[in-house]
């Protein structure tokens, strides 16, 4: 597809759509509960439609009447064995933490994904999935998928595990495998990272101690049904976030933008370069607020250590805010960003730099200098949804040349509407 070019201006307001992370886990927890759970604002987007079709493959009624989801709790122990394999799409969530939802049943079952997903390793859980007692094996010495699992008939062993990497995806992969523990398993982090999952246990009615990085869960809890409303996603909102500072002429008002102090990495950012971003209507139970952009002179900053998987996702589009500022910009500490949907240190650097960036790819991150003008290219998101939506921010600063987006349904996967909402706000 054409993307759209010089842009004039952005202004108006957007209710970006649901959190992904929250909507996936909404689905788990829903399943996993007893009664009838009913979710609002849930991201009707590819990756968490996976995780839909996966529990319902696994005998779980949900039905989406539009206005809610609406899931029929069965509890841990009422899954049933899978009749075809559990298809993945492109999504790390859904087959990592569901591994470990299978982890504690009784049955076999075979999940895989798309092209992308298959390249992405699992061995960080498969290798502490297997000391709790699971049978679980995936392709070449890193198990990528498809993946077979057969769950354990007896209680699985708790686990005392350090995590190797900052991912909240393993961690959360083990919360539901501990859940299915005969006593109390302690995981600890290598960095604080989004805490969803820790979240929603205390909201279906669990338990789960939480000292800094270090995370207590005993097995064999029961979860009640619940409502669950789902804030707009803020590595979705990022991309509005950017393109209000960086396209001339600009103020967006993002409503109900979810501020999880575990996700908010790219506000502290905005605000280390100087950018013009305000934050109100903050609700705190909802952990939501409306964020506010102008068109901003910005400073270059560097960006590394424990802020890293505050803002794992929205690197991309932060590189690209990093190629307007009057400077250099160092990202490092950010390897994880290699085995995402696409390798995106490379990708991000290769993407950009043929629209006239100048990014040094490193072997952590990236140094991005500044004050690009940037021009027209032909680009690929080669299956990866950020990619795509980071080349549509970046071609609103392009004049007078085209920029052509090669595999842009990629975007659906974390944001449907993505071109619509940005035909919106278009002065
Ligand atoms: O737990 C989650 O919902 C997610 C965790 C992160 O992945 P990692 O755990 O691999 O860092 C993030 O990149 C992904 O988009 C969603
Ligand atoms: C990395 C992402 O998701 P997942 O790991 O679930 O595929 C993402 O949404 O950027």
């Amino acid at each position: 597809m054409k993307l759209q070019t010089s842009a004039a201006g952005l202004r108006g307001q957007l209710k970006v759509p649901g959190d992904k992370s929250i909507s996936h886990r909404s689905i788990m927890f829903g399943a996993l509960a007893h009664g009838v759970t009913r979710v609002h604002d849930i991201l009707r987007g590819e990756d968490v439609l996976s995780t839909m079709g996966v529990f319902r493959e696994l005998g779980v009624k949900i039905e989406d009447n539009g206005a809610e989801v609406v899931i029929h709790g069965v509890g841990f122990k009422g899954l049933q064995a899978p009749k075809n394999k559990l298809d993945m799409g492109n999504s790390g969530t859904s087959i990592r933490l569901i591994s470990g939802v299978l982890a504690g049943q009784p049955f076999m079952a075979e999940m895989f994904g798309d092209d992308s997903l298959s390249k992405r390793p699992m061995d960080r859980v498969t290798v502490p999935l297997r000391q709790m007692g699971v049978t679980i094996s995936g392709q070449t010495d890193r198990d990528l998928p498809p993946l077979k699992i057969t769950g354990s008939e007896v209680p699985l062993k708790p686990i005392t595990y350090t995590l190797p990497v900052a991912s909240a995806q393993v961690k959360s992969a083990l919360i539901f495998a501990a859940l299915q523990a005969d006593g109390e398993s302690v995981i600890t982090e290598k960095e604080i990272t989004r805490n969803h999952t820790e979240d929603m246990i205390a909201q279906f009615g669990g338990k789960i101690s939480v000292n800094g990085k270090e995370i207590r869960v005993k097995g064999g809890q029961t979860f009640t049904a619940t409502e669950v409303v789902v804030p707009g996603d803020i590595s979705s909102a990022a991309f509005f976030l950017v393109a209000g500072l960086i396209v001339p002429n600009s103020e967006l008002i993002l409503k109900n933008v979810g501020i999880n102090e575990t996700r908010t990495g790219i506000i502290d950012v905005i605000q280390a370069m100087g950018g013009d971003l305000t934050i109100s209507d903050v609700n705190h139970v909802a952990k939501s607020a409306t964020l506010t952009v102008k068109t901003s002179k910005l400073q270059p900053t560097d960006i590394f250590g424990d802020i890293i998987p505050r803002l794992i996702d929205e690197l991309p589009v932060i590189a690209l805010l990093a190629t307007q500022a009057n400077g250099t910009t160092i990202i490092r500490d950010a390897e994880e960003l290699k085995v995402k949907e696409t390798d995106r240190i490379q990708v991000v650097a290769d993407m950009l730099n043929a629209m006239g960036a100048d990014i040094t790819p490193t072997a952590d991150g990236m140094i991005i200098k500044g004050q690009s003008q940037l021009t027209g290219a032909v680009i690929n998101t080669q299956g990866d949804h950020r990619i795509g939506m980071t080349a549509a921010i970046a071609s609103l600063l392009v004049d007078d040349e085209e920029v052509i987006l090669e595999r842009s349904e990629a975007i659906r996967t974390s944001y449907p509407s993505f071109f619509d909402d940005l035909a919106d706000l278009l002065v």
